[in-house]
């Protein structure tokens, strides 16, 4: 069964709109950030995590986005460019705005946490007028990332690309990415999450980013089936829900629901297991495979980057993912 028809002749497989950044991982892991001394520099920002994802599978992608006009900025276009992503709509700030940074602490396997430099960043200045039409009519794929709506004029320019994209009827998927220290208050999130998300064909979230959307709502079961069946009287045809190790469960238009469980991983950090899931997913669902398959498919991409030390970097290709289910099905890997 196809759950959502991409469009087939378009030059690029996938676009995403939203923040470049950079992440300095501990270099030191199972310590305190205040005992931290040394960190390794990656490009960052979930978006752009998931558009080298997708490159890495072999899918034909671009980005659009604003950088800093310095070193960092710089530092994110080239390895944009080395991972084969058209960067033709990546512009160059120059108003002196800086780059967005996320300092990880590893303190165990599983306590992570992210401290965000995010004062005057670039990604936050991307202009409506910036956004080119033409890149979103030639694109299977644009996926908008929750972030970049925090700020304006950021959210006016994904406001536009939504409306370019659905003009050309280019699947628009939706990953809720809720980072709470780039937004105000609770209402102003919720407000502008459920607006995006009408108009959204896939939508990608945990339980509690959904929850935050679901502000103004009765949910009190926090309810997936609940969550899921809004957006259906919408535009979306899969609503995902992901929870950590316990696995991922995926809802269709047609009332069906699919679960996935997590692989084993041998955990470095839990940071960009949302990001490398979502490549791998929705690469599989570009295939035509199932949605099981497709799930499965992220899950194991996730596996892959929790179990190693960045985020953008350590995103695996097909063969990779495929080495690794192998390995898995033969009980190689021993979970953490
Ligand atoms: N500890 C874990 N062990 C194995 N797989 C995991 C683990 N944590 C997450 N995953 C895998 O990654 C998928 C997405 O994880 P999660 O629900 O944590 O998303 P997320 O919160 O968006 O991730 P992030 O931490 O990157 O923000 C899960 O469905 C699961 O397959
Ligand atoms: O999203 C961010 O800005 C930080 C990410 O790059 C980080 O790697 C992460 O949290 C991935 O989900």
């Amino acid at each position: 069964m196809t759950y959502v028809s991409f469009p087939t002749t378009r030059k690029k497989d996938f676009t995403a709109i939203g923040r470049l950044c950079i992440d300095l991982n501990a270099n030191e892991i199972n310590r305190p950030m205040e005992e931290t001394m040394t960190f390794t520099k990656y490009v960052g920002g979930s978006p752009a995590n998931i558009t080298i994802g997708m490159s890495r599978l072999g899918m034909e992608t671009a980005f659009i986005g604003k950088i800093a006009g310095d070193q960092m900025g710089r530092f994110i276009q080239s390895y944009l460019e080395k991972n084969g992503i058209d960067i033709s709509n990546v512009v160059t700030d120059h108003t002196g705005a800086v780059t967005g940074l996320a300092f990880t602490e590893i303190k165990s396997p599983t306590d992570c946490s992210i401290l965000m430099y995010r004062d005057n960043v670039a990604d936050l200045l991307l202009q409506a007028s910036e956004v080119q039409e033409q890149l979103i009519a030639d694109s299977k794929v644009l996926l908008i990332s929750g972030t970049a709506l925090a700020q304006s004029p950021s959210r006016e320019a994904v406001i536009q690309a939504l409306t370019y994209a659905k003009k050309h009827g280019t699947i628009i998927v939706f990953d809720l990415d809720y980072r709470p220290y780039t937004w105000t208050s609770d209402e102003e999130t919720a407000v502008y999450y459920n607006l995006a998300a009408e108009k959204c064909d896939i939508i990608l979230g945990t339980r509690e980013e959904f929850d935050m959307m679901e502000t103004f709502e009765h949910n009190p079961e926090h309810s997936d089936q609940v969550t899921a069946q809004k957006w259906f009287d919408f535009s979306a045809n899969i609503v995902v829900i992901k929870h950590g190790k316990e696995g991922s469960i995926a809802y269709t238009r047609e009332g069906l629901s699919h679960r996935a469980n997590s692989y084993p991983a041998q955990v470095v950090k839990t940071f960009g297991a949302g990001d490398s899931y979502a490549a791998g997913f929705l690469y599989g669902l570009m295939q035509g495979w199932t949605i099981e398959r497709s799930m499965s498919y992220g899950s194991a991409a996730a596996s892959i980057v929790i179990s190693s030390h960045s985020c953008s970097d350590a995103m695996p290709t097909v063969e990779q993912v495929n080495e690794y289910i192998e390995r898995c099905d033969r009980g190689e890997i021993i979970p953490s």
